[in-house]
Formats: C-alpha cells, structure tokens, sequence
C-alpha cells in the first residue's frame, strides 16, 4: 500500500506503544524503515514488546519506561531520547479509560485519567517542540490519538471525554502556533478496534459482546488495528505534509449512525446501581 520506505530516517516516539493500537502502529512505522521509540509504565510489557517488533520486522525499536503524568520523567525521557538522535514525530497515544457513573467517580479516578491523557499529551508535547523550536528543527510532527467521545461527549466516560477534547483543542491550537515554526499536528479520532485494554474495561461481560456493538456501526463490523496503522502511517508521512490541526476520523461511520452522544454506552443509561456497583474494581 506504501512505498516500503515511506518512514525510513524519521524517528518517532509513540506514548504506550507496547501494548494494542501503539503496538500496532509501532509495528507498521518499523515495516516502513522508521526508528521508533516506545514508552509506557511497565518495562516488562516494553521489553516484551521491543524483542517481539524487532524480529517480526528487523526495524529499529528502543523502550524508555516513563509515567508520562510526571513532568520530570517526561524531560528524563526527552534527554535519553535526544541523546542519540532527535524526534521527528511524537504520537501521543498513551491513555487511561474508567467505565463509571460519573457522580460516583473519586478525585483520585477522575485524576487518573486527566493526568495520562491531558497532562501526558501536554507534557509530551511541549517536551518536544520547545527542543524543536530552540534547535530551529523543522519537518516535525505531533499526533494524537483522540476518541468519538472527544468531539459528541459519552455518558459514563466522562474524564477521558474531556481530556481528549483538551487533546484536540491542543492539536488545533498548535496547528497556528507551531505552524509557522514547521511543526504541524494532527490527530485520529478512532471507534472501536479491539485491545485488551479498552475491551477489559469498556465490554465487561454484562454489556454483552461484540455482537450488540458492531449493530452502531454501519459497516457492521469492529476496525482491524492494520486499518488505524496504515493512517497513522500516512498522517505522520510526509505525504500529509499539508495536513496540519485536522482530525481525521476512523470508526466505520458510527458516529454517523449514533448521531452522537456516546451511543454504545447510552446503553448504560438505565442501569442500576447495583449493577453499576457490580463493575467497580473491588479494594485490596
Ligand atoms: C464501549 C465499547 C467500545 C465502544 C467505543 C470504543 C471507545 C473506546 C475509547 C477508548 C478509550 C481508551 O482510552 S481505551 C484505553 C484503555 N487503557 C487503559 O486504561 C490503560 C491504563 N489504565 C490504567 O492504568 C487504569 O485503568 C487507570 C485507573 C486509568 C489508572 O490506573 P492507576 O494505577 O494510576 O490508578 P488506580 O490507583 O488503579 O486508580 C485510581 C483511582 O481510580 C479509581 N478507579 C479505577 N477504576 C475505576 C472504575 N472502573 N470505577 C470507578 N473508579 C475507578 C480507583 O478506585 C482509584 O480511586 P480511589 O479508590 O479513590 O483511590
Ligand atoms: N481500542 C479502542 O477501541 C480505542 C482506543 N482509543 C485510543 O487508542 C489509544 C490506545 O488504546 P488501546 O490500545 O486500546 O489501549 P491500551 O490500554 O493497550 O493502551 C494504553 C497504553 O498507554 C500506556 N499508558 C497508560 N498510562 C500511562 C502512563 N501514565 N504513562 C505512560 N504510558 C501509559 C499503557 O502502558 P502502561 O500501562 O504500561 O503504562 C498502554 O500501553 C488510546 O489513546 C485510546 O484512548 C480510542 C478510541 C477507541
């Protein structure tokens, strides 16, 4: 579908890329020639993930473990990566989801999620375009991987609904202001492709399955991570060169379908308590 060397020289750091939809991606940049760095909370999981990616396409791939919610282990990450070779694109992609009541949400669980997805991508991205702007590097790239709920709103997701929106009023704010400097940013607003991540928490077995998902969606069906990667793959390309505080969205039309409005977890809206109750992690 591309030239195989569509990415080759670009360096890219993509936030969580050992697990799901950031592995997937990872995966597709390193078939492309580029170099790519990973990084998420657990080492295990990115060491894991670097050995596996690094055999299935002999690309170059590197982890650094970092929180990105603590600004200081964002710049200790910025320096080892910069220490070899500076970043050509960042992927915010690292994110945090709580299927909840929001009256019923803590501090602590609404910080969870603001912190990964909001100040994450902010920490993220400042960390790399003030080392782009003090060294006059242009050609440069911020993407970020959003959600529906981002532009409709969704009942029962309500932190990382307002993150990401926070994400894409960043990614449109910077399209003005970094433009100029040669820093464009973009952002994919996916449905659903199933992971482990978003499925352990968003499809607990009384929603029932896929089943009762894929009928929002008019092409009737889930996306495969391949589809997502081959856009991300373009978008960060040079090919999309002229895209610049757009957000392209991918989810078979579901947004289309739901009119809006967070229609899978509009599900939820009649729910009990108790069953509400019956989802929430139980304390150790
Ligand atoms: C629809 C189908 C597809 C339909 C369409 C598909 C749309 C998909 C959109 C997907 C978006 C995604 O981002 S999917 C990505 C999913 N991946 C992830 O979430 C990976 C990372 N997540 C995590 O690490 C955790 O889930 C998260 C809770 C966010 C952070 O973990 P931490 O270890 O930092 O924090 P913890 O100590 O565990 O929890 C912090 C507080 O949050 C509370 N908390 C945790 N889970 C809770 C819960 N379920 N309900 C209430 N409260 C909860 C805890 O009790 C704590 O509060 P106190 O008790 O007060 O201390
Ligand atoms: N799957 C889907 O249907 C959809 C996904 N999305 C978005 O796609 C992206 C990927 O999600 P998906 O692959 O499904 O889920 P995953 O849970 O697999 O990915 C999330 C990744 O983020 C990392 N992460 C979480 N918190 C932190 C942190 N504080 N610091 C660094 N890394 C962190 C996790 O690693 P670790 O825990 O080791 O830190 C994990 O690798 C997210 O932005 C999500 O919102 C959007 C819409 C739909």
């Amino acid at each position: 579908m591309f030239q195989p060397d569509l990415l080759k020289g670009k360096r890219i750091l993509v936030t969580g890329g050992g697990t799901g939809l950031g592995r997937s991606m990872t995966h597709r940049f390193l078939e492309l020639g580029a170099n790519v760095v990973i990084c998420g909370r657990r080492e295990d999981v990115l060491k894991q993930t670097v050995d596996e990616l690094a055999k299935e396409t002999g690309g170059e791939i590197e982890a650094v473990g970092c929180d990105v919610r603590i600004p200081d282990a964002v710049e200790a990450m910025m320096d080892t990566i910069w220490a070899k070779r500076p970043l050509d694109i960042l992927v915010n992609n690292a994110a945090g989801q709580i299927l909840a009541q929001t009256h019923k949400l803590s501090t602590r669980a609404i910080d969870a999620v603001l912190g990964i997805v909001l100040h994450g991508s902010a920490y993220c991205t400042v960390a790399a375009g003030r080392r782009w702007i003090d060294a006059g590097l242009r050609d440069r790239v911020v993407m970020s991987i959003l959600t529906v709920s981002s532009l409709t709103g969704a009942p029962f997701t309500v932190p990382s609904s307002m993150a990401k929106a926070g994400v894409l009023a960043m990614t449109k704010s910077l399209a003005v202001e970094w433009g100029p400097k040669g820093i464009r940013t973009c952002a994919i607003v996916p449905g659903p492709f199933p992971t482990e991540g978003a499925w352990s928490r968003l499809m607990p077995k009384e929603r029932g399955g896929n089943e009762e998902l894929v009928k929002t969606i008019p092409l009737r069906r889930v996306g495969e991570h391949e589809e997502l990667a081959n856009l991300a793959a373009f978008l960060v390309s040079d090919g999309a060169a002229y895209i610049n505080g757009d957000a392209v969205v991918i989810d078979g039309g579901k947004m289309l379908q739901s009119g809006g409005g967070g229609a899978s977890t509009q599900a939820m809206l009649d729910w009990t308590d108790e069953q509400w109750e019956a989802l929430r992690p139980k304390r150790k």
